[in-house]
């Protein structure tokens, strides 16, 4: 199953709670309307006729029957298309069937839908958001998010307007409401509930409101509007891990516990491995063997070398021991985990500093990314870990985890509105493949229940 279905799938668990929100508003205060008046497939030749085969065509243009027009463009997906990712970033190759040179070609579990085997589009497809590319030589380092599979039928990428008459059949009566403070108010609410938090919430309905503010307005209008206004606000922090040419390029990752650090390191090893990268994986966390262990398990399964100390032993002699190790081994990455205790927040802050003061002894530019990893079951609380992250570390991106049957995927919103850092990726379960690049409009169609038909 492509990313794209997953996420759909699993955020439309938590946008249902979005989703029910707006039809409720709209179900309270609203009348059903005709069909849709302006409909404007010109009512079409008169009707059965039986045995007269003279379908007059002169005056009458073509449109069959109440067939309509089948407005699914299967897009068709040109190689130029596919790669929607940059060409230094994460992202999965769901298939770790690992493709040496310039081969893309999924593995053979992959079954691309009649999709010309996209050889050359790596080298076409110029990168939409890129920070600092990776030699982008042979090896396409970030095939494709979301590789050929079924992406391109579930035409995700088609558009709202194309989503929206897709699930709205033609003909069903349509909930309409005007657009007055009370139903403003229920709109504020409902995102507050849903997590966006209230300055957000607060500036969305705004937004929403403008233009329409005294009109009579559906429930997709409202969807597609919300949904709009969130892609806006995620448009911006919706950016792949950069990807530097520097070896090893240092990760270092940050998190509380239980937040998921463990699973996306071992899910970004894997995702890196596939793509022809080399990595290394330092256990930061020496304080819990559980820690420990957990992480050499993800390692065995990414096929990625874990790096362990004694329990207890100073995480910063780990790291330096792992950077030695990862030069040595002229290892592309290294990713270091870190303990995730914020009872003793200066301790934390002691510690992660002085695992930066040693690792730049070995080089002065590490760590290149310092990811915090955010569980997005805990809310709002996430606005909090990443105000606390950014005084202990210096937080260059984020990654959201447990985004599937959470139904507080709303933070995501607040977060960005709030922080503007890059999400780099999100978390969509607990397998090896479920990390998925973050796609602000498939995002925000999913939370509002957009593409939910
Ligand atoms: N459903 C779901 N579960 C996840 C996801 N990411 C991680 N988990 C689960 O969350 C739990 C905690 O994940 P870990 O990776 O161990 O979290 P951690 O931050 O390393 O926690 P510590 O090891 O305690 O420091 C595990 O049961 C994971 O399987 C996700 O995207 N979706």
């Amino acid at each position: 199953m492509s990313f794209f279905g997953k996420l759909k799938n699993k955020l439309f668990k938590s946008s249902s709670k979005l989703e029910e929100g707006l039809d409720a508003i709209m179900q309270e205060g609203g009348t059903e309307d005709a069909p849709e008046p302006s409909s404007p497939t010109p009512t079409p030749t008169p009707t059965p006729q039986p045995a007269t085969p003279t379908p007059a065509p002169a005056d009458v243009p073509p449109p069959p029957a109440e067939t309509p027009e089948p407005p699914v463009e299967t897009p068709a997906p040109t190689p130029s298309e596919t790669p929607p990712q940059t060409p230094g970033e994460i992202v999965p190759p769901s298939d770790p069937a690992p493709t040496p040179a310039g081969t893309p070609a999924p593995g053979p579990d992959a079954t691309p839908p009649a999709d010309p085997m996209p050889a050359p589009a790596p080298e076409i497809a110029p990168p939409p958001p890129l920070e600092m590319p990776v030699p982008r030589d042979p090896e396409p380092v970030s095939p494709p998010v979301e590789t050929p599979t079924e992406t391109p039928t579930e035409t995700p990428r088609s558009g709202f307007l194309g989503r929206l008459f897709g699930r709205e059949p033609a003909g069903a009566p349509v909930v309409r409401r005007v657009l007055d403070d009370e139903m403003l108010e229920s709109l504020e609410e409902l995102l507050i509930a849903a997590d966006m938090g209230v300055d957000t919430a607060l500036r969305v309905s705004a937004n929403i409101a403008e233009g329409r503010f005294g009109k009579r307005v559906s429930t997709q209008e409202i969807k597609q509007a919300l949904a709009g206004e969130v892609a806006r606000i995620m448009e911006p922090v919706a950016r792949p891990l950069p990807l530097y040419p520097k070896k090893p390029q240092v990760v270092l990752v940050v998190g509380v516990n239980g937040s998921g650090k463990t699973t996306t390191i071992g899910k970004l090893a894997s995702q890196f491995r596939a793509a022809g990268k080399s990595v290394v994986i330092a256990a930061g966390d020496t304080f819990r063997a559980a820690a420990v262990e957990q992480l050499q398990v993800w390692g065995q399964r990414a096929g990625v070398p874990v790096l362990t100390a004694p329990e207890g032993s100073d995480p910063a002699s780990l790291a330096f021991d792992a950077m030695s190790k990862a030069q040595a081994e002229g290892a592309d990455l290294l990713m270091i985990d870190t303990a995730g205790r914020l009872q003793n927040r200066q301790d934390l802050m002691e510690e992660l500093a002085k695992i930066v003061r040693v690792i730049r002894k070995k080089d002065p530019d590490a760590p290149h990314n310092t990811l915090l990893v955010l569980d997005a079951t805990t809310g709002q609380n996430a606005l909090n870990q990443v105000e606390i992250f950014r005084q202990v570390a210096d937080v260059s991106g984020l990654v959201m985890t447990k985004l599937d049957g959470t139904a507080k995927g709303g933070v995501l919103v607040a977060l960005a509105d709030r922080f503007g850092l890059p999400i780099h990726a999100i978390g969509v379960g607990e397998q090896i493949d479920d990390l998925a690049p973050f796609d602000p409009e498939e995002f925000a169609a999913a939370l509002t229940g957009l593409d939910n038909g």
